[in-house]
């Protein structure tokens, strides 16, 4: 990242009044103001202009500066819930990857983890309702003290078709944590015991979730361009 970038996100990141900052960095390198003084800057705003933010992106919901705190706080909470015991970590592929990666990480207790595949979205943005195991778990979970990690939970289909699974297997306990939670969409009644951030009702794409394969590796969470899935 140059060094006039870097110094720009961060007086984006300080305050609005850091946008009166960068615009004076942005007029002398470009000899003059060339854009009307602009008080509704926002940090997507110097993404573009350095392009860093993806042209399919509409919005950034969260930086990944923002994901890392507040996976350290659920790795602080998950510790101080489980103290004196191995909780093992389900990760849900694919949409979890980075996060159980992370998350298992700022956890300090002898964890293990686990992953488990199942899909109900294909390459669509609407849940098909139908939740297949595509890849089980490698070992029992007899005795275990599990935790879920999904990426997102949104009408909770999936969520529900994985507790009622998982708890048929004489797990000792059982809790979820996803990073995402979509609860204006629920179609069924379910809470996750961890819930990195609550999410408005958009399509949102990077840190591990897709649209039809693709956003996976943006580190940050972002809203899709619904012109993008409206092809
Ligand atoms: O609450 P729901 O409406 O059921 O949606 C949540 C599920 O949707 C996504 O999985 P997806 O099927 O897209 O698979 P992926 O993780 O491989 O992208 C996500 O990872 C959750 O598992
Ligand atoms: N990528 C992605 N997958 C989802 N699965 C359920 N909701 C979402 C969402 O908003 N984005």
């Amino acid at each position: 990242m140059d060094s006039d970038l870097f110094f720009a996100l961060r007086l984006t990141a300080l305050s609005q009044s850091g946008m009166i900052f960068y615009m004076l960095l942005a007029s002398e390198k470009r000899g003059g103001f060339r854009k009307p003084l602009q008080f509704s800057f926002s940090l997507e705003y110097v993404l573009e202009e350095y392009g860093v933010m993806h042209e399919d992106i509409k919005e950034i919901l969260f930086s990944a500066p923002e994901i890392a705190n507040r996976i350290q706080e659920l790795g602080k909470e998950i510790t101080r819930d489980y103290q004196g015991r191995q909780p093992l970590l389900i990760g849900i592929l694919k949409g979890a990857v980075p996060f159980i990666a992370d998350l298992m990480r700022v956890i300090d207790l002898p964890v293990s983890y686990d992953l488990m595949a199942v899909s109900s979205y294909g390459a669509s943005t609407k849940s098909s309702g139908t939740v297949r195991i595509l890849k089980d778990l490698d070992a029992a979970l007899e005795g275990r003290d599990a935790i879920i990690v999904e990426d997102i939970v949104d009408t909770g289909l999936t969520l529900k078709y994985l507790l009622e699974n998982l708890r048929s297997r004489q797990v000792n306990s059982l809790k979820v944590c996803t990073l995402l939670d979509k609860p204006s969409r629920r179609k069924v009644a379910i809470q996750p015991d961890y819930n990195g951030f609550e999410i408005p009702d958009k399509f949102v794409v990077g840190y591990g979730l897709d649209y039809a394969e693709n956003y996976r590796n943006l580190p940050y969470i972002g809203v899709l361009k619904e012109a993008v899935y409206q092809k």
